[in-house]
Order: structure tokens, then C-alpha cells, then sequence
């Protein structure tokens, strides 16, 4: 039945435009956006089995192309139609881990079994996401909340929808893994999803911050890693800058990630005070300072993980933490200027000052 499976897994009119940009599957900087409009609304499924087809993971485990597929539409749709956390950010941290994984600093390092749950837990990471935090879903005391007793209620919940899915036999990619592998890949799985619950950053980043201290590498560079909890630790980090990686990426990309995810903060800002309750920090839209919070977030957050990351794995991601210095830049430029008296500044339109005020140089 190979036949009733298209080029690219997917139904397309675009067929040499699609493939020519799923020849750049291993670069940073893909533009998922665009693969989202030539694929037929199918980013997440064509990204993840081009890179299932691109490792032989399908020859490896013996995974029927069409159940491949069947499960990838399937776990596509159970992706929610919200501004940010829809199947194109499940596609952009799929493709992004698969550029991580293959850091010549890692060359080697991890089994094949490790490579595809990496790959499988960012592609189901956000599944069935509702556009909203875990404090709004505790807050407002959603079925998620009781159902997880408020602990990493999102994160718990994408993978059980996941796990779920795979239980129909025509969707079971696992089928022909032996039980050992089974029983490894989901415990992977899990405990790297769990990693990217936003409340684990600061104790992953510490406990980064002492590998890469006591990093131990081979004779060329190559980083050891003996236990299982070294190799979660750099699994879980990988997703965890996966999923913080849309500041690293080329600028034009990024703006679109950051205008994606303030409309869905903002969405929830709006029920929050339809709800009456305080605004969560980024949420009210009648307060948009959109640059602040994406050089405070660089700076707090995306910056630290992203430089101890590519200390572990120095020089790979050095060409990556480049671009995030000069976005932040970029951001920090069009920040409303400071009190006239002092430097000059840019004009344009500082979307966040009250009016459009030009500074002239005054030295
Ligand atoms: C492209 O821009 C963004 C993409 C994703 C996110 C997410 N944010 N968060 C939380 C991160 C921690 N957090 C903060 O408020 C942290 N923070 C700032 O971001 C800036 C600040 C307000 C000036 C100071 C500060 O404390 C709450 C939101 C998630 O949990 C989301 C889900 C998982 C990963 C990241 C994602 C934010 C983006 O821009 C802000
Ligand atoms: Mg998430
Ligand atoms: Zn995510």
C-alpha cells in the first residue's frame, strides 16, 4: 500500500516548492510558516516524517510508512486552533531538536532509541494545548487542574493525549519496538515533556550550569555522558531550548512567533478581567509593552539557557547565540528612548511611547 502514501506524506500543489524547502531540514532558521502553507495545513506531519525518513528511524523500527502517517494527521489535529501553541510551534520544535541533536559535540552520543523519543516528545510536546497557562487552568479550577492536582497540569496532559493516541492499532508507530524499548521510550518521553513545564527552568538550568562545569569530553570534543539522569538532563535541555528557541531564530521569523504568543497571552488576559482576576504578567493587551517583555525575557530566561547550552556543546551553537544578541538588539532599540535630555536614539514609530517623538544626537 505504499502507493496511497504522496512524496511527502502529505497532499500538496505545491510539490517542488515543498520539497526543495524540506531539503533544509537540518538548518536553523527553517521557516515552518512556510512549509505550514505549502504543506496543506500539514507542518507538523511533514516536518516530523522527513525527519523520521532523513534518520532511517523507519527502517530502524519497522514502522509502517501509513501508520507513520496515520498517527502524525491524527496528533496534528489534536493540536488546538490557538494563536501560538498550534501545530506549527509543535513542527518548529520538532525541527528545531532535530538541528540539536545533530551538534558535532553529540556526535555519537546518543542511541538511536534516545534520537527518536527526542523527536517523537517534541513533536507531541503542546498537543491539545488550550492557549492558556497552568495558573489560569489552577485559578479557574479546570477539569486539567483536578485532574493533575495542579502539578505540571499542561505538560501531564499532552502526554496522555499522545500516549492515547498511539493505543489504536492503526496508529501504533511502536508496534514492532521490543517491550524493554517501549518501556525506555516512554519513560524518555515523558520525563522530557515534563521538562518543559516553564516551573522546572531555573533547577534544569542549575543543574545544566554544574554539567558544564564538570564537563568531560573525548579526545575529540566529544561530551561523555554515563548515566541515564546525564543523558535526561541534556535530552530535557534540548527540548527546553527547543521550545525557547524563537528568539534564536532569523528575525522575521521570531516577530511572528512573539506576535503569535502576545494575541494568546493577551486572549487570556481578556478572560482574566472578564473574570475578574488580576492579569497574568504579558496578558493585558490595553498594556502592551511588547518589546520590554521580549528583552526581559531574553535577558531572564532565553539568554542564560542558550549560553550555558552552547558552552556544553561550544562552538555549535555559537552561530545560534549570535543571532539571540542581536535580536535582543533589535528589540532593545525600539525600546521607547530615555528622557531626551540624553543620547540619541533611532526614530520610527516606538510602538510603545505615547507619541511619536523624534530625538535628535545632542553631542
Ligand atoms: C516569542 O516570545 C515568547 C515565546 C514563548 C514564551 C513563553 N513564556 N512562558 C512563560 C515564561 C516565563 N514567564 C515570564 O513572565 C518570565 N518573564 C518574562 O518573560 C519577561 C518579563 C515579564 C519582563 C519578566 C519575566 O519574569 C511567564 C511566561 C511560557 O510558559 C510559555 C510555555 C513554555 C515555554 C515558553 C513560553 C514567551 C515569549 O515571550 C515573552
Ligand atoms: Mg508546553
Ligand atoms: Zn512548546
Amino acid at each position: 500500500r505504499k502507493d496511497s502514501i504522496p512524496e511527502l506524506g502529505v497532499q500538496t500543489f505545491h510539490t517542488d516548492e515543498l520539497r526543495s524547502l524540506m531539503s533544509h531540514i537540518d538548518d536553523w532558521g527553517l521557516d515552518t510558516f512556510r512549509i505550514e502553507d505549502l504543506s496543506g495545513q500539514r507542518p507538523l506531519t511533514a516536518i516530523t516524517y522527513k525527519i523520521f525518513q532523513e534518520r532511517f528511524l523507519l527502517r530502524t523500527y519497522a514502522i509502517e510508512p501509513h501508520t507513520l502517517i496515520s498517527y502524525l494527521l491524527t496528533l496534528e489535529d489534536h493540536y488546538q486552533q490557538v494563536p501560538y501553541h498550534n501545530k506549527a510551534h509543535g513542527a518548529d520544535v520538532c525541527q528545531s531538536m532535530h538541528v540539536l541533536l545533530n551538534a558535532s559535540a553529540l556526535d555519537g552520543v546518543f542511541t538511536e532509541l534516545e534520537i527518536m523519543s527526542a523527536i517523537f516528545a517534541s513533536a507531541v510536546h503542546d498537543v491539545d494545548h488550550p492557549g492558556v497557562t497552568n495558573q489560569f487552568l489552577i485559578n479557574t479550577r479546570n477539569d486539567l487542574a483536578i485532574m493533575y492536582n495542579d502539578e505540571s497540569v499542561l505538560e501531564n496532559h499532552h502526554l496522555a493525549v499522545a500516549f492515547k493516541l498511539l493505543q489504536a492499532d492503526e496508529r501504533n508507530i511502536f508496534s514492532n519496538l521490543a517491550a524493554k524499548q517501549i518501556k525506555t521510550l516512554r519513560k524518555m518521553v515523558i520525563d522530557m515533556v515534563l521538562a518543559t513545564d516553564m516551573s522546572k527552568h531555573m533547577k534544569l538550568l542549575a543543574d545544566l550550569k554544574t554539567m558544564v562545569e564538570s564537563k568531560k569530553v573525548t579526545g575529540n570534543n566529544i561530551i561523555m555522558l554515563e548515566s541515564y539522569d546525564d543523558r535526561i538532563q541534556v535530552l530535557q535541555n534540548m527540548i527546553h531550548c527547543a521550545d525557547l528557541s524563537n528568539p534564536t531564530k532569523p528575525l522575521d521569523i521570531y516577530i511572528k512567533w512573539t506576535d503569535r504568543i502576545m494575541e494568546e497571552f493577551w486572549r487570556q488576559g481578556d478572560k482574566e478581567r472578564d473574570l475578574g482576576l488580576e492579569i497574568s504578567p504579558m496578558c493585558d493587551r490595553h498594556v502592551a509593552s511588547v518589546e520590554k517583555h521580549q528583552v526581559g525575557f531574553i535577558e531572564f530566561i532565553v539568554h542564560p539557557l542558550w549560553e550555558t547550552w552552547a558552552d556544553l556543546v561550544y562552538p555549535d551553537a555559537s552561530a545560534i547565540l549570535e543571532t539571540l544578541e542581536q535580536n535582543r538588539d533589535w528589540y532593545q532599540a525600539r525600546l521607547s528612548p530615555p528622557s531626551s535630555s540624553s543620547s540619541s536614539t533611532t526614530t520610527g514609530n516606538l510602538s510603545n511611547s505615547p507619541t511619536n517623538i523624534h530625538i535628535v544626537s545632542v553631542h
